[in-house]
Formats: C-alpha cells, sequence, structure tokens
C-alpha cells in the first residue's frame, strides 16, 4: 500500500505551489505559473493546467462530501498561460450518493478565463 500524504501539503501541490482557500462549497487554489511548468512553446503545460482543476475538484470533494476519486475529466484549454497569477475555483454540478459530478475554471491575471474542466468522481468515503 502506498503512504498516505495530507491534503493540502502531498509533494505535487507543493512542488507547483499551490495554495488552498475554501468558498461556499467552492475550493480555491491560488498559485503563481512559471517557466519550470511550460512546454517546449513557452506556455503553460495543458497537463499542469488539468492537474490544477483536478487536484481543486479533489479538494472540493474532500472539503465539503469525503475522499473520492476521478473517473473521467475533460478539459478545454481556451486561452493561453504564461508566467502570472493564477485562480482557479472548483464547484459542484450534482452531488449524488455515489457519484458527483464537478467543474472547474482556471482564471487569468487579466481575469480572463483560461480553462475549464469538468469531471465525473467517484466518493469512497463520507466524512464523519
Ligand atoms: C489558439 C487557441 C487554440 C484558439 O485560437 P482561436 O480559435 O484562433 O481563437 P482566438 O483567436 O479567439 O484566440 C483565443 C485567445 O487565445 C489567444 N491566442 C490565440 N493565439 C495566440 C498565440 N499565438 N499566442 C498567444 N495567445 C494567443 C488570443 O489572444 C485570445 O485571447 P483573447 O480572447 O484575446 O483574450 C486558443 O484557444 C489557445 O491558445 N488555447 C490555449 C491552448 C493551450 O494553452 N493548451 C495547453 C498548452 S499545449 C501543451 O502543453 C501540449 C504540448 C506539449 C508539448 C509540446 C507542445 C505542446
Amino acid at each position: 500500500m502506498l503512504e498516505r500524504m495530507d491534503f493540502e501539503e502531498f509533494f505535487l501541490v507543493k512542488f507547483f505551489g499551490l495554495t488552498f482557500s475554501y468558498g461556499e462549497e467552492t475550493c480555491i487554489i491560488n498559485l503563481e505559473s512559471d517557466e519550470y511548468m511550460f512546454n517546449p512553446q513557452g506556455s503553460l503545460h495543458g497537463g499542469v493546467i488539468s492537474f490544477i482543476m483536478d487536484v481543486s475538484m479533489g479538494h472540493l470533494c474532500k472539503k465539503f462530501i469525503g475522499t473520492a476519486v476521478t473517473l473521467e475529466m475533460k478539459t478545454q484549454f481556451v486561452r493561453p498561460v504564461s508566467k502570472e497569477k493564477l485562480r482557479c475555483e472548483a464547484s459542484f454540478i450534482k452531488k449524488g450518493k455515489e457519484i458527483i459530478m464537478v467543474e472547474s475554471r482556471l482564471i487569468k491575471e487579466n481575469g480572463k478565463l483560461a480553462a475549464i474542466g469538468t469531471a465525473t468522481w467517484k466518493l469512497l468515503n463520507k466524512n464523519d
């Protein structure tokens, strides 16, 4: 069995410098994109964008429902991201008994939309 690490503090979120806050059934991640996250064309790599949105959705589920896993996820990359401050916000589409539908939006420093993710999650363990 893999060793478990705390939400908000596991290696990858520290590596990418993500910070977390929560609203009314929302999870907000703030970060600053940097060159080590870029693709060879000089913009934020699509996998990193998807990673940030996936993390925002997983932490949303954990905070308000329980631990869950991604079953599938779609990402639309709307605008390129350069070295800038970013905000990512996840919210629920539908909270089922076992299946949770979630969306996440990545917003650029100028306030414009950079990407949208929608995903289906399976609840593993409800919070006590
Ligand atoms: C360009 C397009 C795909 C669509 O364009 P169109 O249908 O023609 O739409 P439109 O002209 O309306 O432009 C829309 C907005 O886009 C902006 N913009 C457009 N062209 C440029 C430009 N040349 N440079 C800078 N910005 C440009 C433009 O200013 C506008 O913004 P605005 O509304 O004025 O504020 C755009 O949606 C996009 O860049 N998405 C993000 C894609 C993305 O980041 N994917 C993930 C990274 S890929 C990866 O990592 C994989 C990989 C791995 C390894 C190696 C390599 C790759």
